[in-house]
């Protein structure tokens, strides 16, 4: 890992609607994910996590403040630079049975995006799709079924070779273990881990879990009510943490998924 960012907000605010309905959902966010880092995102329901993931992940203009990425401008929506960056970062959300479309094959849906954006023939799309099945652990026969011949954990393996077939050098992934059983949920974990690593990403992992995001991250950024309070190496924020909410929700933890130690070596 070397300490450039990839990506970096500077003074980020998100409001949704306007005027006595608006919502700030983010405000003032500095924020530099390093390259090759994996950067967990923590805080309660509500607390903007979401917001900042489709941010850095170019979905979401920003209404005040400015994304770089690779130290240019983020949210650049056409020519051959827009494609490039959508190429480039992927994003992969929580929802197993909602992220892939029921009624196209797994093939259709993993084909489609290195076809259209990078501009491969069938064969080459094809074999993308293939290797990041293999990726994920999931044989090439699964091109022509659908997303309901798959559990819940499959399907999220699916979505995440989608994401991969694009080659992607930064990944967030926004509650991709929520849903899902606690022995998938760590199969999933440990694949991500070891994706991580033989693929050299970039990682924004999202979770209102920080356990889940303890176990996979280097650093992690935790969110308050659309402000960020704390931004520490995994270890430091497990073992010292600082702000308030951070120490809530270690409490919000039930000692027996803690694993390491009891809970009352919790702050
Ligand atoms: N499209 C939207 N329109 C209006 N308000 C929104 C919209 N999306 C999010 N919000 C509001 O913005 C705030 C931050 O929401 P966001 O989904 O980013 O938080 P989160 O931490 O991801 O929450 P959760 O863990 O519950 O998904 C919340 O108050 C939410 O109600």
């Amino acid at each position: 890992m070397t300490a450039a960012p990839l990506v970096a907000t500077r003074g980020v605010t998100v409001q949704y609607g306007s005027g006595r309905r608006g919502v700030v959902a983010l405000e003032g966010i500095d924020l530099e994910v390093r390259r090759g880092e994996v950067l967990g995102l923590v805080g309660e329901s509500g607390s903007g996590k979401s917001t900042l993931g489709a941010v850095l992940g170019g979905l979401l203009a920003p209404t005040a403040g400015t994304v770089t990425y690779d130290g240019a401008p983020l949210l650049v929506r056409r020519g051959r630079r827009s494609r490039d960056l959508a190429r480039r970062r992927q994003i992969v959300f929580q929802n197993p049975r909602s992220a892939l479309n029921p009624l196209r094959t797994i093939g259709d849906s993993l084909t489609e995006g290195p076809r259209l954006t990078l501009g491969l023939g069938r064969d080459g799309a094809r074999e993308r799709a293939v290797d990041a099945l293999a990726d994920v652990g999931i044989e090439a026969d699964a091109l022509t079924r659908y997303p309901d011949a798959f559990s819940g954990g499959q399907r999220q393996r699916i979505a995440i070779a989608r994401a991969l077939a694009m080659d992607p050098e930064f990944l967030i992934c926004d509650e991709v273990v929520s849903a899902l059983d606690l022995s998938v949920q760590a199969q999933v974990l440990n694949l991500l881990a070891d994706l991580g690593r033989r693929r050299q990403l970039t990682h924004v992992f999202i979770s209102h879990d920080l356990t889940v995001v303890r176990h996979l991250s280097d650093r992690i950024a935790v969110l308050d009510g659309g402000r960020l309070v704390e931004v520490a190496g995994a270890q430091q924020i497990h073992e010292n943490p600082v702000a308030d909410v951070t120490r809530r929700l270690w409490r919000a933890i039930p000692s027996a998924v803690v694993g390491e130690g009891s809970r009352d070596d919790r702050p």
